[in-house]
């Protein structure tokens, strides 16, 4: 099976210290592939340089095709996106105004308010609070914004990084729980978090990054009852 999208051999650096080295990954048409890692492993690092906002070395390829030199906007309009860290809302802007902003970058208009009505069917929050600021939301609110409106770019590739970033138990668990119905929808997604045990009984295959560098892949079930990284990263149990 062809990858949908892959990376290989990729280096990326900031002034000329290497912070992802030779990574090769693949995610393949409709699966969660997650990249697990401690602080500063280069995860971030890693989808930055997926979307085109860092430079890098090696081969990019998505849906057949060579995207390593491509501008943002363009791996954009070929439906990658990117759910960052910080989710990066404006604050002072209606939930609604943020959504309808996650699909600028479609041509075709007349299918936004068919897919707003989705978003709102998915995150009935989101609805309730549709005329509210996006600065008066929960933590958890706030990621489900950020995913509705990574979701009204209708994405082929949803990045998401760390999208359990200071939230509650309880909320997390609901994050992930949306994040695999995504994938019941055909979004294809990668996913980079600290939160290897949720990640991992989510995924369908991860990745760990160290330094820098992937030192051990497989699929997610395998993974998660890996006695190395149930050590290090699952909490020893
Ligand atoms: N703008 C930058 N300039 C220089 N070095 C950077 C920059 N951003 C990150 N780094 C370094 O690159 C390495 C990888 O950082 P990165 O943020 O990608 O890791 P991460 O795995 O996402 O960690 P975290 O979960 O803490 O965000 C780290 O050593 C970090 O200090």
């Amino acid at each position: 099976m062809t990858a949908m999208f892959s990376m290989t051999d990729v280096t990326v650096c900031y002034d000329n210290v290497e912070a992802v080295r030779n990574v090769s990954l693949a995610v393949e048409e409709g699966q969660i592939v997650t990249v697990i890692g401690p602080n500063g492993a280069g995860k971030t690092t890693l989808l930055m340089a997926a979307i085109g906002l860092l430079a890098s070395r090696g081969r990019m390829e998505f849906q057949g095709n060579d995207i390593g030199k491509l501008a943002v906007e363009d791996r954009v309009e070929r439906r990658l996106c990117l759910v960052p860290e910080k989710r990066e809302l404006f604050a002072d802007m209606s939930v609604a105004d943020n959504l309808l902003l996650g699909s600028y970058s479609l041509r075709d208009r007349s299918g936004v308010q068919k897919t707003l009505d989705e978003v709102y069917d998915r995150f009935p929050r989101l609805k309730e609070r549709q005329r509210q600021a996006a600065g008066t939301l929960s933590g958890g609110e706030r990621q489900m914004l950020a995913l509705g409106r990574a979701l009204m770019a209708k994405p082929k590739l949803l990045m998401l990084d760390e999208p359990s970033l200071g939230l509650a138990p309880l909320i997390v668990r609901e994050i992930f729980r949306t994040i695999a119905s995504l994938r019941d929808l055909g979004v294809s997604i990668l996913l980079v978090e600290q939160n290897a045990r949720a990640a991992l009984e989510t995924a369908d295959y991860g990745y760990v990054l160290e330094t820098g560098e992937v030192v051990q892949s497989g699929p997610a079930k395998d993974l998660i009852h890996d006695p190395r990284l149930i050590t290090a990263y699952l909490g020893g149990h």
